[in-house]
């Protein structure tokens, strides 16, 4: 197998885990050898080849032999060196030690590799995302923590992870001497897990207390993890307590978060809590025009032409990763047949994507399917009744808007008869608690999906 081979397998790999799980498992894998039907890796540390082959063992054979490679069992050995990256461009190691040139070895800071492409000189800001990256261009300053934890928040795709990296990027090269960690939630956990079972708690504690800047990303992976979440609390507030920097990120607010404890919650509330805003046509424009410019170094001679740029952004509003995801495939697959970019190519090219975000479900046609699924006027979806037969139905597509439009509560409350956006948390947490324990809603809520994505 060669080094393309494994290559395609970590697209694909990425693809179905996630691209969570692929940076932190999959990705410090070194494929070394191919010798009868066994694959041979190089990993970090035993732990980690345990976990992979017991976790995503399955996954790799399966992509392997979809690749044309005739595998059956993989075998993990510790490297003497670091592994070279899965992919060597563009992933990069993370800011390991105070001199940021150590290689990451098991005693070493517990941090994930950082995105190469991730820094600020790459991040196109606009009015959705400025405040965000006003304080995260704050923070990798260094200065003195003037908030205390900078809690970044928003819907998938919207730039979390690239600030986080471009703070470690930055920091990286203004103050080396700093102790800079950035990692995913579930890495923590797996660290904590880890040190439970190999005994060395205190070496964990001293590990996570003696940094300097800490970034955890997607902390709602916690949420309902008690053990994880009581040693994340306690780690957060010894480094609070040191005045030292802490930056979060998490696909809603904190206090959105479900069966996170409500002393962290208040915890995570108590510095700068900034919202990153679903984006808007500029910003995908920019975002968009940023791409080209890069893409045109790779792809030299590549014309595309006027007015794609522009359709793309128009159409295609649902996340940048999207977005990007959109605009590579157009660059590669206009390189292979050597012809220009046009709006006829693109939508050739694109159709799926733009069949899949063309549906835009409004909060209207929400509580019409809904009022007739369950036999009410749909007068009373935003009038004043309480009754249980009009509130359920009501609360039902409160919860329907929140997962299938951009709407913020605020502004389903004032679409459902000028509700307070309270209510419609209250009512997005019912639903989402009645969906695990009563099978009829669960049914029902996936009906209504299905006609209004339909
Ligand atoms: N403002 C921006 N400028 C340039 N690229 C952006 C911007 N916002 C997002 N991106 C790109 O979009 C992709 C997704 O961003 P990122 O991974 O940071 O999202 P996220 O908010 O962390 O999402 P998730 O919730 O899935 O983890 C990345 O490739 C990132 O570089």
């Amino acid at each position: 197998m060669t080094d393309d081979t494994w290559g395609r397998i970590c697209d694909d790999l990425e693809r179905t885990i996630g691209k969570n799980n692929f940076v932190t498992w999959i990705a410090p894998l070194e494929f070394r050898a191919l010798e009868n039907g066994v694959a041979r890796f190089g990993v970090p540390t035993n732990f980690v080849g345990e976990w992979v082959n017991r976790n995503f063992g399955d996954k790799i054979i399966e992509q392997l032999t979809r690749n044309g490679v005739a595998v059956d069992r993989l075998e993990f050995a510790v490297s003497a060196t670091k592994p070279a990256a899965a992919r060597a461009a563009p992933r990069a190691a993370a800011p390991a030690s105070a001199s940021g040139t150590a290689p990451q070895a098991e005693n070493d800071l517990p941090g994930a590799p950082l995105d190469a492409r991730f820094t600020f000189d790459t991040f196109v800001t606009g009015k959705p995302n400025e405040l965000a990256h006003a304080a995260a261009r704050r923070v990798a300053e260094g200065g003195n923590v003037t908030f205390n934890p900078l809690f970044l928040y928003g819907g998938v795709g919207l730039g979390k992870t690239h600030l986080m990296h471009a703070i470690a990027w930055d920091l990286r090269e203004r103050a080396p001497e700093k102790r800079v960690v950035y990692l995913s939630a579930e890495q923590f956990m797996y660290r904590f897990v880890q040190a439970l079972r190999e005994r060395d708690m205190m070496g964990f504690k001293s590990l996570f207390r003696s940094v300097d800047v800490l970034m955890v990303d997607d902390v709602q992976f916690i949420a309902g993890k008690d053990s994880t979440q009581e040693e994340f609390f306690h780690t957060f507030n010894a480094l609070v307590d040191q005045n030292k920097q802490i930056v979060i990120s998490a696909d809603r607010a904190p206090g959105e978060i479900k069966d996170l404890e409500d002393r962290i919650k208040s915890r995570l509330q108590c510095g700068l809590v900034v919202d990153l805003h679903p984006t808007d046509y500029e910003l995908r424009l920019g975002i968009l025009q940023q791409k080209v410019d890069l893409y045109r170094q790779q792809y030299p001679g590549l014309v595309i032409a006027d007015g794609v740029l522009e359709f793309l952004a128009h159409r295609i509003s649902t996340n940048v990763r999207v977005l990007e995801g959109a605009l590579t495939r157009l660059f590669a697959f206009a390189s292979l047949v050597g012809k220009e970019i046009s709006l006829e190519l693109a939508q050739d090219c694109l159709a799926d994507i733009l069949r899949a975000t063309d549906r835009k479900v409004t909060i209207e046609e929400i509580q019409r399917k809904v009022s007739e699924h369950f036999n009410m006027r749909l007068a009373d979806m935003v009038g004043p009744k309480r009754h249980r037969t009009i509130a359920r139905p009501r609360q039902i597509a409160m919860w329907l808007a929140k997962q299938l439009t951009q709407r913020s509560l605020p502004e389903i409350g004032r679409r459902f008869g000028g509700r307070d956006h309270t209510t419609v948390m209250h009512a997005v947490r019912r639903i989402d608690d009645l969906r695990t324990s009563d099978p009829q809603i669960a049914e029902d809520l996936e009906l209504l999906r299905r006609m209004l994505e339909a």
